[in-house]
């Protein structure tokens, strides 16, 4: 994989820490120790595991482990230089030459570290050294260290999965005498629940319990107004022309879905991919996850697989109905899941092009392309601190696989294509518009010239 990153003119400052009192400074500052310290906690606490499966090989392990992350919590509290890694892995290189590319564009007197380079990186960064405590450290480094809260969130959101499903369950019922308006109209609001399911992320939490509790159908007219950008329009028009008069002449085409987190998102998100199907909006979807444990709650092959198979085995029977039909698509090929090393970079999405061109190329066969949450929209937009009136399609900066469109509530001081004055109004209204993850974008590109 080339390392290199894309340079792009005219493109503003990276986020960063080194801006003291900013959103960047503030998580580096107290939310990354906080996240590596329940790290450390929940491999301690699974001593025992380790012992029983391992044996004594197993708590010595368990020793390094910590120790590594102790001393990685260190380097970024007091901000140290940024190491290469040493694990060997495929994908050590590409970061280590990323490193060097982060040196020269510094400068050799201001080394690369926690706190005065670009926040994307070195937060990217900490997640791949959590793994490297593992991987170094056999016969726990098949440990994910984020799975207990991801199951947890999920558990937790039992009864508001129950009644997406059930709401599923009825739309397909009557989707076969549905005219289009009501099909639109139910595709509105499934984007929107796959919206709103990214607010229970673990990561913007620092780890604490972040679960749906009532029916998300039921609050969407109440959160309309938190909607800043909504083109669910321009979705509904890629999807339909797609699919044509009925007469054979267009097929619909395949839809891909860069996910974000498990728990309650990931059901929004298999729902919605229900929903596309069984409409008739799209004939295949693939599944975009991470390789290794990220992001605190971003869905890997396991979480995957074991959402699936727990709403499958649910007691509710339309629950219970929603994880056959699931089973059923991945079965058939009509669902499928793909992980690629990457997602798991801490290059932005203009660099794919060169960095993973496999990857951009089989991007480029989608009818459509769905990115879902923030550090997907930080990374499509390079995480760079835009005007808030920047076209959307100039701050992708040449990403342009096929249509795409950022389901996204904000958690991080980065937002373009807003109305003139938007932005101001926000800032006077609630300063913390950008943070607080209670503003949501259903934000659409269709080409990398104006629309
Ligand atoms: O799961 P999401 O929506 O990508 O949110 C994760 C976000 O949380 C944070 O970790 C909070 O700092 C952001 O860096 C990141 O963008
Ligand atoms: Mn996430």
């Amino acid at each position: 994989m080339d390392a290199n990153p894309v340079l792009f003119q005219g493109a503003p400052p990276s986020l960063s820490a080194k801006y003291e009192g900013s959103f960047a400074y503030l998580t580096i500052r107290d939310r990354l120790p906080t996240i590596l310290t329940k790290v450390i906690d929940t491999i301690h606490r699974n001593k025992n595991k380790f012992f029983e499966e391992y044996g004594e090989e197993g708590v010595q392990a368990e020793k390094r482990a910590i120790s590594f992350l102790s001393k990685l919590r260190n380097e970024l509290q007091t901000d140290k230089r940024v190491l290469p890694l040493t694990d060997g892995q495929e994908d050590a290189e590409t970061w280590n030459s990323y490193l060097q590319y982060q040196q020269s564009h510094q400068g050799e007197l201001s080394p690369v570290s926690w706190f005065s380079s670009p926040w994307l990186y070195v937060e990217c960064y900490m997640y791949r050294r959590i793994q490297e405590a593992l991987w170094l450290n056999p016969p726990v480094n098949e440990f994910d260290v984020f799975w207990e809260g991801k199951s947890q969130s999920f558990l937790d959101s039992t009864a508001a999965i129950t009644a997406l499903c059930t709401h599923m369950e009825l739309v397909r019922r009557g989707l076969t005498h549905s005219s289009d308006s009501h099909t639109l109209d139910q595709l509105f609001k499934l984007l929107q629940v796959s919206l709103w399911g990214n607010k229970c992320d673990l990561s913007i939490s620092a780890g604490q319990e972040n679960s749906q509790k009532g029916s998300p159908l039921d609050s969407l007219d109440s959160l309309r107004a938190f909607v800043l950008v909504n083109h669910s329009k321009q979705v509904w028009s890629v999807l339909a022309a797609a699919r044509g008069d009925g007469q054979g002449q267009r097929s619909p085409g395949r839809v891909d879905i860069v996910l974000d987190n498990a728990g309650f998102e990931l059901v929004t998100d298999l729902v919605l991919a229900d929903f596309l199907i069984a409409a008739g909006l799209a004939t295949e979807i693939r599944f975009h996850g991470k390789s290794f444990p990220w992001f605190v709650s971003d869905v890997t092959a396991r979480d995957f697989e074991w959402t699936i198979l727990q709403t499958s085995a649910a007691n509710h029977k339309w629950m219970s109905a929603c994880g056959v039909q699931w089973k059923r698509y991945l079965k058939e090929g009509v669902w499928s899941y793909h992980d690629h090393a990457f997602w798991t970079l801490p290059h932005d999405f203009g660099d794919m092009a060169s960095s993973a061109p496999d990857l951009y190329a089989s991007l480029r066969s989608a009818r459509l392309l769905l990115f879902k949450g923030d550090l997907n929209y930080r990374k499509l937009v390079g995480d760079r601190d835009w005007p808030h009136t920047t076209p959307f399609h100039l701050a992708l900066r040449g990403f342009h696989p096929a249509p795409l469109c950022s389901l996204r509530t904000l958690k991080a001081n980065v937002q373009v294509g807003l109305e003139a004055g938007q932005g101001e109004e926000l800032s006077t209204a609630t300063s913390t518009w950008m943070t607080s993850g209670s503003y949501g974008v259903i934000q659409f590109c269709s080409s990398d010239r104006e629309q």
